[in-house]
């Protein structure tokens, strides 16, 4: 799947565009404030149905406008996927896929599989367990077509528990959630730590690449501690202390990927410059994962690429991308030498006031 043409209108500082895009290498030169992250955020849009910078479809929508459209053509060998996203100020969504109109912007995840590199992005590893689950969800998401049911099923059921911790006075009134709960979480875990081994091979080998001389081990926790009793007696033996928190202590919305160096959280340990390159690692792997596993063309949105990476990381970030066989879209504020660090087939987009034109080749 790649992304192989988009038209925006009305979205932040771009009032108009039409660009076809190439299938691998998209490189986007601006000044601050041209409109290059409003760009991928416009690509984000369409693959999540939503923003990485803001709930508030005000906010995006061009100023002085009502709505923002989006219109975009996916293509999957030889097949065109034509999507239509328009959202309006008061709230109105329109969403079209294959001319039809579709009813939830959840069915646009299946068309572009987009991984996003920030600035941001080392809360990947200094933040939440939340945003560890995030990542790890997404690959399962895209490998095992069954997770996704048995995850949205499992987010309706704890939140009907939580809702009836808060009244029950005693375990027995629960357990009409439990055995439901127990059967999907097993389920989910098996499904996360399947994937999870597999991942773990390529995250190994790109680390080594990106940060040869760290030890560094990744381990993933279920969400309760499978050696030590079943979640069912979870359940039972938290009980109190669940009803007067007033949600779920143990199960898998309490998942976690564990990255450490002798034994402490990379977080403490690494640079920034460091913790951006594991996460690029982490990222890539998946990458890797959904382009050799799954089959499917995995779409990089990378913000501000050489921010705190010197030259020699830049190369075998470039090295890594171009062999993951994804699509890419970088945003850079000064061209330097970056095409260059491609050797396939690439193109230079140059961003100002919000206007995008193709740099033509030579
Ligand atoms: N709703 C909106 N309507 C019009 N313009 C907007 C809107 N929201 C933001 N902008 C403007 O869009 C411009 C582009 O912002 P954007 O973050 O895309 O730039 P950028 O090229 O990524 O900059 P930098 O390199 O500094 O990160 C900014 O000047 C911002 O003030």
């Amino acid at each position: 799947m790649s992304l192989s043409k988009l038209v925006i209108h009305q979205f932040r500082n771009i009032n108009s565009a039409n660009i076809t895009f190439n299938n691998n290498i998209n490189i986007i030169v601006g000044a601050n404030g041209s409109g290059k992250t409003s760009l991928l955020e416009a690509i984000y849009f369409l693959g999540l149905g939503r923003s990485f910078r803001s709930h508030l479809t005000s906010r995006i929508v061009q100023h002085e406008h009502k709505e923002f459209t989006l219109f975009s053509e996916i293509t999957q060998q030889d097949y065109i996927t034509p999507i239509g996203l328009q959202k309006s100020k008061n709230g109105d969504t329109i969403l079209k896929i294959n001319g039809a109109i579709s009813k939830k912007l959840a069915n646009l995840t299946q068309y572009l599989p987009l991984q996003l590199i920030t600035p941001e992005s080392s809360t990947l590893l200094s933040g939440s367990p939340k945003n560890r689950r995030a990542f790890l969800d997404w690959g399962v998401f895209y490998h095992d077509p069954l997770f996704y049911h048995n995850w949205a099923r499992i987010k309706r059921l704890l939140k009907q528990r939580n809702a009836a911790l808060k009244q029950c006075k005693t375990y027995n009134e629960l357990q009409v959630w439990d055995n439901e709960l127990c059967i999907l979480s097993n389920k989910i875990s098996t499904q996360r730590s399947a994937y999870f081994d597999q991942l773990l091979v390529l995250i190994k080998s790109t680390l080594n690449d990106f940060l040869p001389d760290f030890d560094i081990s990744c381990q993933f926790f279920c969400g309760w501690d499978k050696n030590n009793k079943s979640l069912a007696d979870y359940l039972h033996d938290n009980f109190l202390r669940d009803s007067q928190l007033g949600y779920t202590t143990a199960g898998p919305q309490k998942a976690d990927i564990r990255f450490k160096i002798a034994g402490y959280p990379v977080a403490d340990v690494l640079s920034r410059g460091q913790l951006k390159l594991f996460v690029y690692a982490l990222q890539l792997a998946q990458g890797l994962f959904l382009n050799s596993i799954d089959k499917k063309q995995c779409i990089f949105l990378i913000d501000d690429f050489s921010s705190e990476l010197d030259q020699n990381k830049q190369q075998i970030l470039a090295k890594h991308i171009a062999d993951s066989g994804a699509q890419l879209f970088i945003t850079v504020i000064e061209p330097d030498n970056i095409d260059r660090l491609f050797t396939q087939k690439n193109s230079v987009f140059h961003m100002e006031h919000g206007q995008i034109t193709e740099q033509l080749e030579n």
